[in-house]
């Protein structure tokens, strides 16, 4: 080992005594102001995201800002533990972008609770089984997730918090040779995200939808048969080492920007963080101009719509609902004057939450 080497290595040794001692130090201040929280509610996001925006205006690398993310979440989610462990559902088996949307947010210091369905999400955080559950909303290339806005309409659910997650999908299989694959199994959405890439690479392969990718991965790892030789699922790096797949191909996705949008679900609200959004449902009179009449105050009093989206009501044909996202917390006085004249004008509105925006 040559003398420089040795010297920096010293020297790290150093600075990780000192890392560990202000890491600790941080840990017990921690757990002091989870004893002084005394509605129960532990998990602060509002807090976690100025704790995340702040490092990264301070920080002056090399340190990229997602490193230093990274390595404060773990670091925030170690001390939330010793506050309390927090239960987290998500739609299962482990290796779906969904577990990995829920580590990001919430690191290794959780209970995870591995989900079913989406609707298990909601069912297990509305019966208390999870403290918070994480549920896909949107995606940049496939647009909204249909079930997940459904749930929300009828759920007593506030979401806390949202989460963007760039999706790279690979190409998995017990097989080394893409040439010898038939069948391409993955979710629906999955699936259309690389609809390009598979009619350009593999155009003559079936394509077969099942209910999460990670479940694809898993049912590649499981035929034994011969069956299983020729198939291939399209799923996560992270679903290839759970669940021991060779990746034939990267970064198949058609859009390189391909990004989901996850909400954290819990039951009570967040307060705001200086950069915040607000998700609303509502529905319109049934008379000519009355969603451009519904949404006339947001503009008047200055805030901005962030997104739009319409869902059949399922109670009359042709009825729609309308989802809304708008920046700005319920508690900004131009969100709540806006949103006091909207109620008037609207048949329902619900606001489903105001939540700290996405840090990467
Ligand atoms: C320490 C707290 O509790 C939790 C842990 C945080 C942290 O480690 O910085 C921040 C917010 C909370 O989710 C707090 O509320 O300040």
């Amino acid at each position: 080992m040559s003398e420089q080497l040795k010297q920096h290595r010293d020297q790290i040794d150093a600075i990780d005594e000192q890392v560990l001692k202000l890491v600790n130090e941080r840990a017990k201040l921690a757990r002091a102001i989870g004893s002084l929280k005394d509605d129960g509610v532990i998990y602060r996001p509002e807090r976690e995201a100025q704790v995340l925006r702040r490092l990264q205006a301070n920080n002056q690398g090399p340190l990229a800002n997602e490193a230093v993310s990274n390595i404060f979440r773990a670091v925030m989610s170690n001390c939330r533990a010793l506050e309390k462990e927090l239960s987290i559902a998500f739609l299962g088996p482990l290796g779906t972008y969904s577990e990995e949307a829920a580590l990001k947010q919430f690191g290794l210091g959780r209970s995870a609770i591995v989900c079913g369905s989406i609707d298990e999400v909601f069912r297990t955080v509305e019966a208390g089984q999870a403290d918070y559950g994480v549920v896909p909303v949107e995606n940049s290339t496939e647009g909204a997730v249909g079930l997940t806005l459904d749930l929300l309409l009828s759920s007593p659910l506030k979401i806390c918090g949202e989460i963007t997650l760039p999706i790279h999908h690979c190409l998995l299989s017990k097989q080394t040779d893409i040439a010898n694959i038939s069948h391409v199994f993955s979710h629906t959405q999955s699936l259309a995200q690389c609809h390009e890439w598979l009619n350009r690479i593999m155009p003559k392969v079936t394509r077969e939808a099942v209910t999460s990718n990670a479940r694809a991965a898993q049912m590649i790892h499981d035929l034994v048969s011969t069956d299983g030789t020729f198939a291939a699922a399209i799923a996560s790096k992270r679903a290839a080492e759970l669940f021991d797949l060779n990746i034939l191909a990267e970064n198949i996705e058609d859009d390189a920007k391909n990004t989901t949008r996850f909400l954290v679900l819990g039951s009570h609200e967040v307060a705001p963080s200086g950069q915040d959004r607000t998700s609303l449902v509502m529905t319109s009179k049934n008379i000519p101009g009355a969603m451009v009449q519904l949404l006339e105050p947001l503009s008047r009093h200055g805030v901005s719509m962030t997104k739009f989206e319409s869902r059949p009501s399922k109670q009359g044909l042709w009825d729609y609902v309308f989802f809304v996202d708008i920046e700005g917390h319920q508690h900004d006085a131009k969100v709540k004057a806006a949103l006091a004249e909207c109620l008037e004008r609207a048949s329902f509105l619900k606001v489903l939450g105001s939540y700290p925006v996405a840090v990467i």
